[in-house]
């Protein structure tokens, strides 16, 4: 899946597509009565058009956090969300989610957001009805079925059936179809593919990439796993316990880590492919 060479436009002063900064996060301990947990400590990067960002880091480094606040699920308790030049945290509620209708999010669990009731059609029809971006039913059945067709899936062999009739590779399709029925200008990919085996892994790397050239889609790539990201991502961004390590070109970054914290996720890398 070799990558074309990413134009690093922040190096030429273009805007960025999605500035944070500062961002802070804590949740009241297990209990109540401790202290609250930190998780995120004042973590600030960008994202420009187009780009694909990876977020690496241990389990609990604080990765999804980051995804669920910019895909406003969960609120921020300090810094700024800036995207397509608007500071989120200032916008009314209204105008916050419908500045938020270009960013779309794949999970790691299919099941987590797609509904077992409704059919593949349905499913990936959702985000277009909900955001009324559709003239009439021809129009949503095109678009619905061009999403499915996106993803290799044929449209008259999986739009009626059920979620529970799809294999875990043809629901993880089924979600990338949703999260890009609505040509996103950024796309929140949060481990979409740790439950899938090693082949699919990378067959869904390689539709998501193919969609992502299509649609001009910038992309914030949430994993542990350091290997997925060296030919996918064009930078990336270490997270270790709330704050930014390192950040980098993957190349740099895994050939001369600077940081012990990569290093030693390098090396846990290396030793599990031993
Ligand atoms: N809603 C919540 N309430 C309390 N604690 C939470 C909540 N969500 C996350 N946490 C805690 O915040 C920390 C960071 O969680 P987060 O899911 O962001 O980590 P992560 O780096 O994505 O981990 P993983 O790779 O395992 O998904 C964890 O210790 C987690 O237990």
């Amino acid at each position: 899946m070799p990558r074309v060479k990413f134009r690093d436009g922040a190096a030429l002063g273009e805007p960025a597509l999605l500035s944070v900064k500062d961002l802070k996060k804590s949740y009241p301990s297990a209990g109540g009565g401790g202290r609250p947990q930190n998780v995120l400590k004042g973590v600030s990067f960008h994202v420009m058009p187009q780009e694909t960002v990876g977020i690496v880091g241990v389990s609990g480094a604080g990765k999804s956090t980051i995804g669920r606040i910019i895909a406003n699920l969960e609120q921020a308790d300090g810094g700024s969300i800036h995207y397509l030049n608007r500071d989120l945290a200032r916008l009314h509620r209204k105008r916050r989610r419908e500045a938020g209708q270009s960013i779309s999010v794949v999970f790691q669990d299919p099941y987590e957001f797609l509904s077992p009731r409704m059919k593949v059609e349905q499913l990936v029809a959702e985000p277009l009805v909900i955001r009324k971006e559709h003239r009439d039913k021809e129009e949503l059945r095109a678009r619905t079925h061009q999403a499915l067709a996106d993803v290799s899936l044929d449209p008259g062999k999986y739009a009626l059936r059920y979620p529970h009739e799809l294999s875990g590779g043809e629901r993880q399709r089924v979600g990338l179809a949703r999260a890009f029925v609505s040509r996103p200008r950024l796309l929140i990919a949060d481990e979409p593919t740790s439950m899938l085996d090693a082949s699919l892994r990378l067959e869904l790397l390689a539709c998501m990439t193919e969609l992502q050239r299509k649609y001009g889609t910038a992309i914030i790539f949430i994993t542990h796993d350091l290997a997925l990201t060296y030919r996918f991502c064009d930078r990336l961004i270490v997270l270790d316990e709330g704050r930014i390590a390192e950040e980098g070109t993957p190349d740099r970054l895994i050939d001369h880590p600077r940081h012990p914290f990569t290093r030693s996720l390098i090396d846990a890398l290396l030793e599990f492919h031993r």
